[in-house]
C-alpha cells in the first residue's frame, strides 16, 4: 500500500496550511522530516527539514497511529505556514520518500471506507457536508456523515441475516424431531415487518433528496407581467433584464436563495404567448415549459386586471405544487393553470404582497424539503436499493405458495441490496462515481 499525501486545507496563500500524510511509511517520513515520531494525538512544534538538513518551516506536527485515525492507517498531519513556496517545498520533500506519492481526489476518505471507519452512506454524507450551503443541508449532511443512515441500514441487514439463519436452521434440521417450533415461519414474519419499516422510511415525499439538491421554484406566466422584476426583487440584484417590451426574457435565469435554511433555486423564464416573434422566443417558451415540468413549485404570474376594482399595480401570483403526475403542457396555457394551491396579490413596484409571497414560498420549501425528525434517504441510489430490498422482503414474507428455497433466495437478495447501500458488498462500480465528488486532500 502506497503512502499518500496532500494539502488538505484550501487555496494558497493562507495563514496556515494543513498537509496530511497517510499510510505505512508515515513513521519513516516523520523521522526524516521532523527527527522523530511525536507523542500520539498531541500537537508539537517541530522544524521540518529537507534531505540536507535545511529547515523548510517550523510548524505543528500531529501523529495519529492507525487504526484509530481518520483513515484507519498511520496518519501524520503537518500544520505549516500557508505560503506557496513553503507548501511546495514540504510537498516536494514528502514525495522524495520511498513509497510516498500525492493522493488523488477523495483518496483519504476512500481509505477510511476500506478500513471500515466509514460506510458508503457516511462517505456520501461527508461529500454533502463539504457542499452544504444552508443550515438545513448542513444538519442533514452532518447526521448522515455521523452514521445515522449507516446504523439504520446495518441494523436492517443484521435482521435479514438473522432471518436467513432461521431458514437455514429449518433446512438443516427438518428431518429431526426436536426443532423448537417452525423457525422458517418466524423468518417470514421478520421479513414482513422489515418491509413495512422500509416503506415507512421511503415514504418521506423525497424531502431528503430535495433538501440535498435544492428546492426548485419556476416563475412562469404571459410576457410582460413582471416575472423578471419579481426575480430581481427576490435576488435583491438586477439578475434579469427588465423592459417594457413583451418577450424580453428568453433563456431561463436562476438565482439561489436561502429560505429558512432550505436552498431554493428560483428560475425566471420566457413569457408564454401564442403569437411570439419567431424561433428564439419559441425556444425560450419550450425551455420555460421544460423547467416548469421539472419544478417543485410553479409561481404563475399574471398582469394586473385593469377591469378589477383595484386596477393598476397589483398582479396575481398563483403558487402551484408540481407533482410527478402533473402534465404541465396540458395544464399551462397562456391563460394560466386551471388549478393552483394558493393565490397572492403582488406588486413589485410598491412591494405590496412580496413578503407574504416569500413567506409562503419558504413554508412550501420547508414542508417539501425541510429536514424532518428522522433522517430519510438523501439520494436516488438509496431509494432504488431500499425499494428493491422491500420488494424482495415482501416476496419472502408473502409468497407462501413458493418453495422455501426460493423465499430464502429473496432474503439473500434483500441482504445483498442493503449491503450495496452501505458498501459492505460489491460496490466497486460505485466508488469512482462517489469519490469523483471529492477534492484532493479529502
Ligand atoms: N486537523 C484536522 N481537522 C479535522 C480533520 C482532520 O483530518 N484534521 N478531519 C478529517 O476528516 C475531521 C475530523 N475527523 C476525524 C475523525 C476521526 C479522528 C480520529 O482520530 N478518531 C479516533 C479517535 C477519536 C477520539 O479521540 O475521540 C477514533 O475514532 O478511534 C480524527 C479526525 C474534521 N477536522
Ligand atoms: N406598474 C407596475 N409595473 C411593473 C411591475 N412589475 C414590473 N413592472 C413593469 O412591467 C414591465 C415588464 O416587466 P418584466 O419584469 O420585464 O416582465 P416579464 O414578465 O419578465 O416579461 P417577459 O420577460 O417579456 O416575459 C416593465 O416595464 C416593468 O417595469 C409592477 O409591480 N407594477
Ligand atoms: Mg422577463
Amino acid at each position: 500500500m502506497d503512502t499518500i499525501y496532500a494539502l488538505s486545507s484550501g487555496g494558497l496563500p493562507a495563514a496556515i496550511a494543513v498537509i496530511r500524510v497517510s499510510g505505512p511509511a508515515c513513521r519513516t517520513v516523520l523521522v526524516g522530516l521532523v527527527g522523530g515520531v511525536p507523542v500520539p494525538r498531541r500537537a508539537v512544534l517541530r522544524s521540518l527539514v529537507d534531505g540536507n538538513g535545511r529547515v523548510l518551516d517550523r510548524g505543528l506536527v500531529l501523529w495519529f497511529p492507525g487504526p484509530g485515525s481518520a483513515t484507519g492507517e498511520d496518519l501524520a498531519e503537518l500544520q505549516v505556514h500557508g505560503g506557496r513556496a513553503v507548501v511546495a517545498a514540504v510537498l516536494r520533500r514528502l514525495g522524495s520518500f520511498d513509497g510516498v506519492r500525492p493522493a488523488v481526489a477523495g483518496e483519504f476518505t476512500r481509505r477510511a471506507l476500506i478500513a471500515g471507519r466509514m460506510d458508503l452512506t457516511q462517505v456520501e454524507g461527508l461529500a454533502d457536508l463539504l457542499a452544504a450551503e444552508t443550515e438545513a443541508q448542513h444538519r442533514q449532511a452532518l447526521r448522515q456523515a455521523d452514521g445515522d443512515l449507516r446504523r439504520l441500514y446495518e441494523s436492517w441487514r443484521a435482521q435479514v441475516i438473522r432471518a436467513r439463519a432461521l431458514v437455514e436452521a429449518q433446512f438443516d434440521f427438518s428431518d429431526e424431531e426436536d426443532i423448537p417450533g417452525d423457525t422458517a415461519e418466524a423468518a417470514w414474519g421478520i421479513a414482513g415487518a422489515l418491509a413495512a419499516a422500509i416503506r415507512r422510511h421511503l415514504d418521506d415525499g423525497r424531502r431528503g433528496e430535495r433538501l440535498r439538491s435544492g428546492y426548485q421554484v419556476v416563475l412562469m406566466g404571459p410576457p410582460n407581467v413582471g416575472k423578471s422584476s419579481l426575480l430581481n426583487a427576490l435576488a435583491r440584484r438586477e439578475a434579469a433584464i427588465v423592459t417594457a417590451e413583451p418577450g424580453t426574457t428568453r433563456d431561463p435565469i436562476e438565482v439561489h436563495l436561502d429560505l429558512a435554511g432550505v436552498p431554493v433555486t428560483v428560475i425566471d423564464t420566457a413569457g408564454l404567448r401564442s403569437d411570439g416573434s419567431g424561433p428564439i422566443e419559441a425556444e425560450g417558451m419550450r425551455r420555460a415549459r421544460a423547467r416548469g415540468a421539472a419544478a417543485d413549485l410553479v409561481l404563475w404570474m399574471s398582469a394586473p386586471d385593469v377591469a378589477a376594482s383595484e386596477p393598476g399595480d397589483v398582479g396575481t401570483a398563483l403558487l402551484w405544487r408540481v407533482d410527478a403526475k402533473t402534465d404541465l403542457g396540458a395544464v399551462v396555457t397562456e391563460s394560466g393553470p386551471e388549478r393552483y394551491d394558493r393565490r397572492f396579490a403582488v406588486s413589485v413596484r410598491t412591494g405590496a404582497g412580496v413578503d407574504a409571497l416569500v413567506t409562503a414560498m419558504a413554508a412550501e420549501a420547508e414542508s417539501g424539503a425541510g429536514g424532518g425528525a428522522d433522517l430519510g434517504p438523501t439520494r436516488e441510489r438509496h431509494r432504488i436499493e431500499l425499494a428493491g430490498t422491500a420488494a424482495a422482503l415482501d416476496s419472502a414474507a408473502l409468497r407462501a405458495d413458493l418453495p422455501a428455497e426460493l423465499r430464502a433466495e429473496d432474503l439473500r437478495t434483500a441482504a445483498d441490496r442493503l449491503g450495496r447501500l452501505t458498501g459492505a458488498i460489491g460496490v466497486d462500480d460505485l466508488l469512482d462515481v462517489i469519490f469523483g465528488e471529492f477534492c484532493i486532500g479529502k
